[in-house]
């Protein structure tokens, strides 16, 4: 039955080391924006984009983890294997293999080549980073290093426009070649147990000799790699000087944080203030007024105000992703990690549940042995995630003072001091579960340290606009549709007939109001009043939908129609500093986030996790909060 198999496309994958530029490549082939950067381990997953050759003919393209052998050590580097040789259920081995190589680095990258040269596969060599390769004085002789391999060889520059132009020729003739996809008479009998019996695995000894050999013909002077790497390495890894350096980056980010976003924070909430004026000058009284102006300006406009200072904390770790530091901060942390029991792999997926904890514990996939790796999810959650600078950021703007500590400025202070709270107590519950619970020791980091590179600018604006896009996406989708259901729950039942405004607001007769009455009894311990009772259910689902919640609950509950005016205000009038600092407290821990949860579902394959898990941080959250409450009312109680 060919005729249904001959318009599935035919499919490459791309194989090759971790960090030779796969990833940039297939973003080039495919047109798509998977992520690019200067570390080991960035794609954990194995992706799948379309490329169109001239011609008319459409092949699917694989981008695959990195991998140095084909004798796979972490479940990331198990996918490259299921995916080449089509042991993935529902899934066709590929057509052909493209084997990306960094052509700096051949002694390491070859080693796998010659392994994939004997599946017997259609390959083609992508001698990628050609670029750095000439610049560096290194003169690979193409035609040889072909004959050598028995496969076609290109040159490609993955981070260049059209860098990959003779790999698209090479294609179009490999692919023209090649039998239709999946047809049976392409078949030899007997080729399906070919291709589950592999090839004797040759021996590391025999691989280093057969690439030294190669080497020695194709590129016989090897140049010293650039000398300056290594008086920057002496600085950046020294066991002092680098911790130092590493504090004073991450400290002068939060300083920026607040510094640089002032006047485009300032320009947003402007234009939601007005937009809100605007429309109670339009419209009359009425349900369809308070929608918009208490549910969708004061929700989703206060939340909005908040992107300059998730774009200038991203615009800092995509810098540093890119230029090849982040790894050696992983030594440097390995020895202080390993204290607690975490692995220095641990790190980078760390420092990604920055952004958001779901690709921080995604990147756990990296991680060989099981109990780190389960150690790392279970703090992941502890690093704070972008979706809490909102919820942080409204609470400092309101209480505390602009004012500058001698260099720094008092708030950005805060912000770095809830970031290390974070950090520090993931390191104690990470401890507790290595040492106390699971009783397992240190194993050393093995990690390949990546050249220094000058971040790529193009890269920097795709991930910055990436992260606009996935902003809009929430504030569009679950922010929006949260705020408009949270309105409608706040504002039915109205409140009974004769009712004035001297008995209170209308929230406290509507759903929402009474949920939140039955919730301080809970809350009230820590602090908590009834409004922030109830923005801490639709905040369950996203973080930052707390702030846009308080917003209309406090814009429902306001007497006057000035409704749309800052929350900030409003708060620092009506809370006392010690319910503001606990309800941070609540946020360095709380699980606020239901799809993290759904994803450590995911990543360990049952619900006990994700349930310790939600377990321990409510716990903690309520512990650390009620502490800090009770603790600023007595410094309180002392001053007053
Ligand atoms: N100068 C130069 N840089 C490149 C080239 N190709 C990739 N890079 C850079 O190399 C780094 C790694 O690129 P990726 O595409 O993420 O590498 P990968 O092979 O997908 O890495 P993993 O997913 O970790 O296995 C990034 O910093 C890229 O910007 C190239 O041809 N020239
Ligand atoms: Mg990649």
């Amino acid at each position: 039955m060919s005729y249904a198999m001959t318009s599935t496309p035919k499919m490459i994958a791309l194989v090759g080391n971790p960090n030779c530029g796969k990833t940039a490549l297939f973003n080039l082939l495919t047109g798509a924006r998977q992520k690019v950067a200067n570390y080991a381990g960035v794609t954990v997953e194995r992706k799948i984009g379309t490329l169109h050759l001239g011609g008319g003919q459409t092949v699917s393209v694989v981008d695959l983890p990195g991998s140095y052998s084909m004798n796979p050590s972490t479940p990331d580097e198990r996918v490259m294997m299921e995916v080449i040789t089509g042991q993935r259920a529902g899934e066709a081995a590929p057509d052909a293999i493209v084997a990306v190589v960094d052509a700096t680095n051949l002694r390491m990258n070859l080693r796998l080549v010659l392994e994939l040269a004997r599946l017997g596969k259609p390959l083609i060599v992508a001698l990628n980073m050609a670029d750095v390769a000439r610049a560096n004085g290194l003169n690979i002789d193409v035609q040889l290093l072909s004959r050598e391999l028995g496969c076609p060889v290109v040159a490609t520059v993955a981070v260049k426009h059209n860098g990959h132009a003779s790999l698209l020729a090479q294609l179009e003739i490999q692919l023209a070649d090649l039998p239709v996809a999946g047809s049976p008479e392409t078949l030899p009998p007997g080729a399906l147990d070919e291709v589950n019996s592999f090839p004797e695995p040759l021996s590391a000894a025999e691989l280093q000799m057969r690439v030294r050999r190669i080497l020695s013909k194709v590129a016989p002077r090897v140049p010293k790699l650039a000398r300056f790497q290594y008086r920057l390495d002496a600085v950046v890894m020294h066991p002092v000087w680098g911790l130092v350096l590493l504090a004073t980056v991450l400290f002068l980010i939060f300083q920026a944080v607040f510094s640089w976003a002032t006047v485009p924070m300032d320009a947003i909430k402007f234009a939601v203030e007005a937009t809100g004026d605007w429309i109670n000058g339009h419209m009359g009284d009425g349900p369809l007024r308070s929608l918009l102006v208490d549910g969708v300006v004061a929700g989703v406009g206060g939340v909005l105000v908040f992107l300059p200072q998730i774009l200038i904390l991203f615009f800092f770790i995509l810098l540093l992703e890119d230029s090849g530091y982040l790894p050696r901060a992983a030594f440097l942390l390995d020895n202080l990690m390993g204290k607690v029991g975490l692995s220095g792999r641990a790190f980078i997926p760390l420092l990604s549940s920055f952004a958001c904890a779901i690709p921080g514990i995604m990147a756990t996939r990296t991680i060989s042995n099981w109990k780190d790796r389960l150690a790392t999810i279970m703090v992941a959650p502890l690093m704070t995630c972008s979706a809490r600078l909102p919820v942080y950021a409204l609470l400092i703007g309101a209480f505390v003072p602009a004012r500058q500590v001698g260099w720094f400025d008092l708030r950005g202070l805060t912000l770095f001091g809830l970031y290390i709270a974070g950090v520090i107590s993931a390191m104690a519950v990470a401890w507790f579960f290595k040492r106390v619970w699971m009783k397992s020791h240190y194993q050393p980091l093995m990690l390949e340290l990546p050249p220094y590179r000058k971040p790529n600018l193009r890269n920097l604006w795709l991930g910055l606009w990436e992260r606009v896009s996935i902003f809009m996406h929430r504030v569009g989708g679950i922010i929006f549709s949260l705020m408009v259901i949270l309105w409608f729950f706040s504002t039915f039942p109205g409140p009974p007939a004769g009712w004035t405004e001297a008995q209170g607001p209308a929230i406290q007769y509507s759903l929402a109001g009474m949920l939140g009455r039955a919730l301080e009894v809970v809350f009230a311990p820590i602090g908590f009043n009834w409004q922030i009772s109830i923005a801490l259910v639709p905040g369950l689902a996203a973080r930052e939908v707390a702030v846009g919640a308080l917003g209309t609950v406090y814009s429902l509950s306001a007497a006057d129609s000035n409704a749309a005016d800052s929350l900030a205000p409003v708060i620092s009038q009506g809370w006392s500093l010690a319910t503001a600092y606990s309800l941070l407290a609540w946020y360095v821990f709380a699980p606020q986030c239901l799809s993290t949860l759904a994803v450590v579902r995911r990543e360990t394959n049952s619900w006990k996790y994700p349930l310790i898990m939600a377990g321990y941080l409510f716990a903690l959250a309520y512990v650390a909060a009620f502490a800090t409450y009770r603790i600023t009312l007595a410094f309180q109680g002392l001053g007053g």
